[in-house]
């Protein structure tokens, strides 16, 4: 039986669709993150999930049992804000505690649970703090603890470090990893960020207007893109247009190149995704003859626009290339993933 399963979610607002038929299983203890630009129905999906919107067709099953008409207090879920939605007029340690004394518990037991959370997410010792005297980091980790203490099956968080700074952010994505590996629970995780997702992800599924263009391991989704709006989305990307010759050889402009897909036609029209790192520059190896437009210098590497055959090629290095320099490039065949052709690409 499937522990968390989307079933055929549809929703529309007004007249347009946000939510097209989303079909997902979503395991016990993984981290899934929904993955995809602003409009394309993260949080309305996230939404339907806790029980705050409903969906016009399609149901969301919980362990075999159909939950979509329970109340979100009734559903085994709790949902992380980006807004961190805490009491101001409440210290940390009655902001954690507040769900458990809704459920009557006895005191002892409220406090043992929120000791023991607020180790978890790194605030031993804050208990008498007040909500203003903490920094935003401080405060989203108070969210996710009163989520938590009240051992939710599915923890939902729709973008909660949106408003941390990057050091601050990427410090928390790692944190979280963490936390949801210690407590075992799933994660459903709402992103624009596909860095983010790539870090903390078991699963990502990427939505693309209100349907959805691909699930996979970070992995997965990075090295064999199914479409070319996951391949531009998820890092960045060089898309070309090529032929399939047979088997293990793909032409572009003429060039033919050993790849490793197959599975396609002879002649057949295909794309092909070349990452900018493994497009490897040098004087005197590679299939494809070119001239470099520029050289940009980013930190640990250097990123260069090629023209390769009249056409504009991303590239990175660890040394700087010269602009203008005449260049030689080798893409090697475990490299080149090749897709099948979309009309608008
Ligand atoms: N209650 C509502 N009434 C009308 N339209 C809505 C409502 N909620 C969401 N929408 C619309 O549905 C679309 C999807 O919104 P949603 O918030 O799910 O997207 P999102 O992917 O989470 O985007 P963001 O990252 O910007 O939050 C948007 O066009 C939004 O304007």
């Amino acid at each position: 039986m499937n522990y968390l399963h989307i079933q055929d979610i549809s929703k529309t607002f007004g007249d347009k669709k946000v939510l097209d038929h989303i079909d997902l299983q979503v395991k016990k203890d993984e981290f899934l993150t929904l993955l995809g630009p602003s409009g394309c129905g993260k949080t309305t999906l996230l939404r339907i999930l806790g029980g705050f919107e409903r969906a016009d067709s399609g149901k969301i099953l919980f362990e075999g049992k159909d939950i979509s008409k329970q109340a979100p207090y009734q559903r085994p879920m709790n949902t992380v804000f980006q807004q961190y939605a805490l009491f101001p007029h409440l210290n940390v340690y009655h902001n954690i505690a507040f769900g458990l004394k809704l459920k009557k518990l006895p005191g002892k037991i409220i406090k043992e649970k929120v000791l023991k959370i607020l180790e978890l997410v790194n605030l031993v010792g804050y208990e008498n703090r007040t909500i203003q005297s903490l920094s935003g980091g401080q405060q989203q980790r108070v969210s996710i603890a009163r989520a938590l203490v009240n051992e939710p099956k599915v923890l939902l968080l729709d973008e909660p470090l949106a408003a941390l700074d990057l050091n601050l952010r990427k410090k928390m994505q790692l944190e979280l990893k963490t936390m949801q590996q210690q407590v075992g629970i799933t994660f459903i995780y709402v992103t624009h960020d596909q860095e983010e997702a790539l870090t903390m992800s078991d699963q990502i599924v990427v939505l693309n207007e209100g349907r959805i263009q691909q699930v996979g391991s970070p992995v997965e989704i990075y090295n064999e893109p199914k479409n070319s709006f996951v391949a531009k989305f998820v890092g960045q990307s060089n898309i070309l247009k090529a032929t399939m010759k047979r088997d293990f050889l793909v032409n572009i402009k003429g060039i033919d190149l050993d790849c490793v897909d197959k599975g396609f036609a002879e002649n057949e029209r295909v794309q092909v995704v070349i990452r900018p790192e493994d497009v490897e520059i040098s004087k005197a190896r590679g299939q494809f003859q070119g001239r470099v437009l520029s050289t940009v210098f980013k930190g640990i590497h250097y990123e260069m626009v090629l023209d390769i055959m009249g056409k504009q090629w991303l590239s990175q290095s660890t040394r700087p290339w010269k602009e203008g320099e005449e260049i030689r490039v080798y893409i090697d065949p475990d490299n080149i993933h090749v897709m099948k052709e979309e009309d608008h690409a």
